[in-house]
């Protein structure tokens, strides 16, 4: 390790493994708001810093270890949504006095310097699904090394893959105790702060966002990474079935009659009421499914699903997000494990994904005129 004179950054080459094309690792001396004057270093895949002033060796005498012990000292890339350089400003420094009395033993001292700070999280002590925005602010005196670290740390997050960098967002004002539009105030700034890209839209009435996902155009729609909804679980499941509804191409399973006249000629064993046109299958044929004309059933669909020449598969994942404000919020519990609407924007800005099974549930309704037509929903599962 090797710090100049200045406390200014130095490359320490001699850490570079021979072959390794990855940048050099980077150490500079600088304060950590809170902690104290630190060897920051960046590695591969984060930083971790180490306290250059010495402590007390048993750990136990001195407060300001206890004070130091409780941080941790290694981020990693993939758990930091955003660098960014802050204002000239007050570092809080802590200095050791009095190290013979444990009481005594840390001294507040504030400078003022130029500073960058890293925004990330940790997870609760307590529960750990619930995660808790945490800021890192580091100080030096010199601009041009804080502006360094900046540019150094957002390259790399810059290579962090699968990150959203647009996104489309629907706020219910209604949601649970009329909570949406406040809920997205308290987490638009993860959005601002990691340099995502939103455009957002309040729904006006029950709907909205059906008619909204139904009618903005593939190109639009190509254009976002995924679509956020801020409410509760009526709004996500309207959201999915407005984006699906038109666009998902899987053949509907027979109509009744259908149903009712194939069984009847293949000789199936069925139970039957016409007048209630329920069909149910014995005992013998449980978990196959042979009496379906062969015409209407083509295995899942799923091979016809966004071969729409104007809707190619754009992106590998189209990403739904929820972020809790509803009245029971069991989406989000499925998924985060946490109804807490930063857990989950932390959750979403980090790229972080869960599969979603999606099933299409097809009934069949007469209409006046005596047609039967299809009555077409989609429900999402996140059993994985
Ligand atoms: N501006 C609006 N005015 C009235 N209804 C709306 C509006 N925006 C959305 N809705 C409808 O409100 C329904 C419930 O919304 P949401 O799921 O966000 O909240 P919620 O309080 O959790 O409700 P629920 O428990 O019924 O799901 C949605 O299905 C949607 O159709």
């Amino acid at each position: 390790m090797e710090i100049n004179g200045d406390n200014n950054i130095v490359e320490n080459e001699l850490a570079v493994e021979e072959g390794d094309c990855e940048a050099p690792i980077l150490n500079s001396s600088v304060f950590l708001d809170h902690v104290g004057e630190v060897l920051l270093t960046h590695n591969s895949d984060g930083f971790s810093w180490k306290p250059l002033t010495s402590f007390d060796n048993d750990g136990s005498s001195c407060l300001r270890i206890k004070f130091s012990a409780k941080l941790p000292n290694e981020i990693k890339f993939s758990d930091v949504y955003a660098v960014e350089l802050t204002n000239y400003g007050s570092i809080h420094k802590v200095n050791r006095t009095n190290a013979g009395n444990k009481f005594l033993g840390r001294e507040s001292l504030d400078s003022e310097m130029f500073r960058f700070t890293v925004h990330g999280f940790q997870k609760s002590k307590t529960q750990p699904n619930l995660w808790v925005l945490a800021v890192y602010t580091f100080g030096h005196k010199d601009l041009p090394t804080c502006e360094m670290w900046v540019n150094r740390l957002n390259a790399s997050l810059n290579l962090e893959v699968g990150r959203p960098k647009n996104l489309l967002v629907f706020v219910n004002p209604l949601s649970g105790k009329t909570n949406g539009r406040r809920t997205w105030e308290i987490v638009a700034p993860i959005f601002a702060r990691a340099k995502i890209k939103t455009k957002v839209v309040v729904t006006e009435k029950a709907g909205h966002a059906f008619d909204v996902m139904a009618s903005t155009t593939n190109k639009e729609l190509n254009s976002y990474d995924g679509v956020i909804a801020v409410g509760g679980d009526g709004l996500f499941n309207e959201i999915l079935n407005g984006y699906l509804s038109s666009r998902y191409k899987a053949p509907y399973p027979p109509a009744p009659s259908d149903f009712v006249h194939s069984v009847w000629s293949n000789e199936c064993s069925l139970v039957h009421n016409r007048d209630e046109k329920v069909a149910e299958v014995s005992d013998q044929n449980d978990g196959q499914y042979p009496c379906l004309p062969s015409s209407q059933h083509n295995g899942s669909g799923l091979s016809n699903f966004f071969q729409d020449s104007e809707f190619p598969y754009p992106k590998e994942w189209f990403r739904f997000g929820i972020i809790p404000a509803g009245s029971t919020d069991a989406i989000v519990m499925c998924t985060t494990g946490a109804r807490d609407p930063v857990t989950s924007a932390l959750h979403i800005v980090l790229g972080k994904r869960v599969c979603l099974d999606i099933a299409q549930i097809v009934s069949w309704r007469e209409t006046v005129a005596s047609k039967v037509e299809p009555r077409v929903r989609y429900a999402a599962s996140f059993a994985g």
